[in-house]
Order: structure tokens, then C-alpha cells, then sequence
């Protein structure tokens, strides 16, 4: 699933770019039971509906393990993985992550769940900016948590270790 962008040469009004008007969404953080802050509608959202964009800063995986961020943990959404599932790394396409450690916007607070009710969307996906967005994967219940599938990949990712509170029949049991 792909949005229309600045590549694609239409313009703002194109039906296929819903991502950049923004939330339309009455979403609050909340305080959930052992998983801290979590994310979720004071309405009703219909499957298929923009939720909001997972927004940090960008920055190449080197700065932000320089910087002392641990590329994989649940604060930095990462995207190597290009729209095809093909890993994407070249020299022309560096490894980027999007750091929501300290600033992003409300998706930073979307916890993971084994079974999620969001997916992740691939909005533009450039040498220089990956932008992903989070969709309803079906129709959600008002005041129903908001989560989507951190899909670690197994590695020596912190959270992994992590036990996954997320309540799923099928829970992997940690936050891989
Ligand atoms: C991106 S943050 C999500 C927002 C976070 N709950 C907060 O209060 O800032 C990811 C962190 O939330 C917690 N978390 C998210 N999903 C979880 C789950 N299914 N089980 C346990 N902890 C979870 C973990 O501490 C994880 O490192």
C-alpha cells in the first residue's frame, strides 16, 4: 500500500494523499495497566482509516548509535526494509530510523500487541526521507487501545527481553 507524494505529481487534492491532512481523529494518550502511556479514539474508526504518522527525527543508523540510541529498540522505528520487503541498504539509500525518543508525535505512545488493530504504512520512501504512516488494519472500538506489531526482527535488540504485556491469544510473550 503506498500513498501519493512529492514524486508522484499530483497535487494536494489527489484521493491518495491522506497521510499529509493530517489526524482527524479524537486520539488521547492514556495511562494503561504495565505498559505505560498507550494510544487510543474517543471515536469509532473504520478499518482501512489514517490513524496518524510516526513522526521523530531522521537520522542515518551510525548518528543514532553514536549518539547512544539503540537501533531497534522501540523508540526508534527503523526502515530498512524497503516498500518491498527488500532490504533496502545501498551506499545511495543509507540505513535510516526515525528517533521518537524525544520529540514525534502521538504514535511515539502506540504500544505494541501480537495482534495488533494498526499496520504501518510506507508514505515516501527516498534516498533521504522514510515516512510511515499507521493504519487501522479493522474496524476499532471507541476507547479501544491502538497498537501495532513492533515486528522486531530477532537480534540483540534490548526489548526483546522485554515480556509482552499485550494480552493476545496469540502473545509471543516478549516484544520481538
Ligand atoms: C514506543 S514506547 C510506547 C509508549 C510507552 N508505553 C510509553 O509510556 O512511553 C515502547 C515502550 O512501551 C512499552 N511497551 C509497549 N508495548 C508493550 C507491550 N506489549 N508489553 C509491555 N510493554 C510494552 C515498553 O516499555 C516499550 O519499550
Amino acid at each position: 500500500m503506498f500513498e501519493c507524494n512529492s514524486t508522484s505529481g499530483c497535487d494536494e487534492s489527489c484521493f491518495n494523499r491522506v497521510v499529509g491532512r493530517g489526524i482527524s481523529l479524537p486520539l488521547q494518550v492514556f495511562k494503561t495497566v504495565g505498559r505505560g502511556w498507550g494510544v487510543r479514539s474517543r471515536n469509532p474508526i473504520r478499518a482501512g482509516t489514517f490513524v496518524c504518522e510516526y513522526t521523530g527525527v531522521m537520522l542515518r543508523d551510525e548518528d543514532a548509535e553514536a549518539a547512544g540510541l539503540e537501533v531497534g529498540s522501540s523508540e526508534l522505528l527503523t526502515s530498512h526494509e524497503g516498500p518491498s520487503g527488500v532490504d533496502a541498504r545501498t551506499q545511495d539509500n543509507p540505513e535510516l530510523c526515525v528517533d521518537a525518543s524525544r520529540t514525534g508525535s502521538v504514535a511515539r505512545f502506540v504500544n505494541h500487541c501480537c495482534d495488533p488493530n494498526l499496520f504501518s504504512v510506507f508514505v515516501e520512501y527516498s534516498r533521504h526521507v522514510h515516512r510511515i504512516a499507521l493504519f487501522a488494519a479493522r474496524d476499532i472500538l471507541a476507547y479501544e487501545e491502538l497498537t501495532y506489531d513492533y515486528g522486531y526482527v530477532v537480534g540483540s535488540v534490548q526489548d526483546k527481553t522485554l515480556a509482552c504485556l499485550c494480552g493476545a491469544a496469540n502473545c509471543r510473550g516478549t516484544l520481538v
